[in-house]
């Protein structure tokens, strides 16, 4: 695995699932990550969907010092920079630009980029990244399609995101080249809207249990 996709595991230390979040008001961010953190899910993807998105990413990597923030949705390199000026300790894509490419190789922040067909895989492996997100996971073909891919492309690792939930995340994890999942149904919006931090605890802990078989 290249350099950065390593660090980008190290970073993540075994936690199998990543929370994707959508935060609409920046006050919400510090309490749903220390409640995530709390459950064992201290690795979280905050998505650049809402307008206070780049301030709840400053605010996470301001103030809580257990959690490993990062952002999502990224789609060009202005949001990469932006992103990592907020404090991001890595990057999350939906898919591959050759814009995005190139802020990622002049940046030392790990790069997870979205791929799907063993076309884009390729041409990510080709560039060094070996640690992938596969988006839209379950839309896409689900955990067969990945399976499918783990013996001709051995050498790189997966985080399945997109319709990921508790009941299907152990058939992911369960795959020799899955190394986490990301999901939302940790952080339901309902939830964090009303601040029902025991509850988000709740959700993460049992995500952070759904281990990879040993
Ligand atoms: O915006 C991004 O970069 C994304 O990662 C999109 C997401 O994967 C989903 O919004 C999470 O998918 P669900 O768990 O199905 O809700």
């Amino acid at each position: 695995m290249s350099n950065k996709s390593e660090k980008l595991v190290s970073l993540l230390a075994g936690q199998p699932v990543i929370p994707v979040l959508r935060i609409a008001d920046a006050k919400q961010a510090v309490p749903l990550a220390r409640a995530l953190a709390r459950g064992g899910l201290k690795a979280i993807e905050i998505t650049l969907r809402t307008p206070d998105a780049l301030e709840a990413i400053r605010r996470v990597a301001g103030e809580v010092e257990e959690s490993v923030v990062g952002a999502g949705t990224i789609l060009d390199p202005a949001q990469y920079d932006a992103a990592a000026q907020a404090g991001s300790r890595f990057i999350v894509s939906p898919g591959i630009t050759k814009e995005l490419l190139k802020a990622s190789a002049d940046s030392d922040i790990p790069f997870l980029p979205g791929a799907i067909t063993p076309g884009e895989i390729m041409a990510a492996r080709q560039v060094g990244l070996t640690f992938l997100k596969f988006f839209p996971a379950e839309q896409a073909g689900g955990a067969a399609f990945l399976k499918a891919l783990a013996s001709p492309i051995a050498d790189v690792k997966f985080c399945p995101t997109g319709g990921v939930s508790a009941t299907n995340a152990a058939g992911y994890l369960g795959l020799p080249n899955v190394i986490c999942v990301g999901g939302s149904w940790v952080a339901p919006d309902d939830l964090v809207v009303n601040g029902e931090w025991s509850r988000i605890e709740d959700l993460a802990r049992a995500a952070a249990e759904l281990r990879k078989p040993a």
